[in-house]
């Protein structure tokens, strides 16, 4: 599986860690910056990189960091077909993949350590959505996007 990652400056090094960690585990990742912890990068960018590439089929799930995880998942949310949940334990990692078909994880790297945070993409990628009536509240969500006219488009 292909993941894209993304975050802001000062969660550059937990994200070299979660690339590492799925790397060895055989994931293909692919980096869509913030690279440089000198250079301030506004969270709303990797964000959207990262939701457009899951958009376009680049990559199929993504993982996103900021210092909480909160403004770069509401960023990528903002596009239509995301599903980005922030998460700061293994539970709701898993749950959200089970119960809302998430396609991105995001968590604060002033929030999670290195350790939790590689416990909580393990339960996220090793999670498969349940469908069923799961599937169900997953389109309604869809439809509230349309009711607001939001339609992905490239
Ligand atoms: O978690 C955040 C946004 O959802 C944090 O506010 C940012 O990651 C953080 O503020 C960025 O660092 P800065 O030095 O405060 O610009």
């Amino acid at each position: 599986m292909k993941v894209g990652f993304g975050c802001d400056h000062v969660a550059i090094e937990l994200k070299n860690i979660l690339k590492e960690h799925l790397e060895e585990k055989g994931y293909e990742c692919v980096d869509y910056g913030a690279y440089d912890p000198n250079v301030k990068v506004n969270y709303p960018e990797p964000g959207l990189k990262v939701a457009e590439a899951i958009m376009r089929g680049e990559v199929e799930k993504g993982v996103l960091i900021c210092g909480t995880g909160i403004g770069i998942s509401l960023a990528a949310n903002k596009v239509p077909g995301i599903r980005a949940a922030v998460c700061s334990e293994p539970y709701s990692a898993k749950l959200t993949v089970e119960h809302n078909n998430a396609n991105i994880i995001a968590m604060g790297a002033r929030v999670v350590g290195p350790e939790l945070a590689k416990m909580i993409v393990d339960e996220f990628f090793g999670a498969k959505f349940e469908g069923g009536r799961h599937a169900v509240r997953v389109q309604m969500i869809s439809d509230i996007e349309e009711k607001y006219g939001a339609k992905w488009h490239e």
